[in-house]
């Protein structure tokens, strides 16, 4: 069989996180030895068409995948291998945080939402709790949206508004890395854009791996891209680059429209 082509550009910046031959096998191979690396305090969009594995990769960096996939090879957070098997989950998913389509808030207050991660996690007085959460609420440009009132609760606020308590709610645990899984699907075009400026504020403290279906976001926001295509990493390059002069006709195809 014909070898399939790729291209990988190297990045020039420090790296927060890199993955090395990482593969995942549900009942069938969905992933194929994917060797990427995500430069700090960069956007990086995942994109391809449905089914090409890109959440399934995605997943794999905070080990969401266990227990449902086979996941073998390497995820470098700096040093640590943390695909290995007794490196504690719970921690890592602080260190590497998650956000989801659909927003997730608690039913409860935004107080909850907000300090009940923490509040688990670490001892902390409640003036500097008050302030974190100011902080991570001032971030996602939602304390004056709310007027400071923590007691409303999470259920009330509209959905972009949801969304981004639960990007602050994933702040408060001081993550490196943020996965974001299509976070901006569900909302309209001005609650999108509220989470776009969010991610271009927040890049310059965290590196940030999103996966979107909308190729005009990934090229707003994002550094980098990597397109995936049939569960295998096609081409990874500087987001103008690629969206200017792909190096692949598969992936000038796919940013034509032309299947997807
Ligand atoms: N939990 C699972 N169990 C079995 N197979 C799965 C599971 N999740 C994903 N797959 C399969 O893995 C492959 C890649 O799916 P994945 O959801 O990662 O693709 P995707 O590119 O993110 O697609 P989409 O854009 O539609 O979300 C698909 O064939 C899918 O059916």
């Amino acid at each position: 069989m014909a070898p399939v082509a790729t291209y990988l550009q190297t990045p020039t910046e420090p790296i927060a996180i890199q993955t090395e031959d990482l593969t995942v096998t549900y009942d069938q191979q969905a992933l194929w030895p994917t060797n990427l690396q995500f430069p700090q305090h960069a956007i990086t969009a995942l994109i391809g068409p449905s089914g090409s594995g890109k959440s399934t990769f995605l997943r794999c960096l905070n080990r969401m995948n266990d227990g449902l996939a086979k996941v073998e090879g390497k995820i470098m957070l700096g040093e640590v291998d943390v695909n290995r098997p007794e490196i504690n989950v719970y921690r890592l998913r602080q260190q590497i945080g998650m956000l989801f389509q659909q927003p997730n808030p608690f039913a409860r207050s935004i107080r909850f939402n907000l300090s009940f991660g923490v509040m688990e996690h670490q001892h902390i007085s409640r003036a500097a709790l008050q302030e974190k959460m100011q902080t991570a609420l001032e971030m996602v440009d939602l304390w004056s949206e709310i007027e400071g009132d923590l007691s409303r609760n999470a259920l009330q606020l509209s959905g972009g508004q949801q969304q981004r308590l639960c990007l602050a709610r994933t702040l408060m645990l001081t993550p490196d890395v943020l996965l974001l899984d299509e976070p901006a699907s569900a909302l309209d075009p001005i609650a999108t854009a509220k989470i776009e400026a969010n991610l271009l504020k927040l890049k310059q403290n965290y590196t940030i791996i999103i996966v979107t279906h909308n190729l005009e976001q990934a090229a707003r926001i994002s550094d980098y891209t990597a397109f995936f295509y049939e569960g295998k990493l096609r081409e990874f390059d500087r987001t103008k680059q690629m969206f200017i002069k792909p190096h692949l006709q598969l992936t000038n195809d796919y940013l034509s429209g032309n299947f997807g």
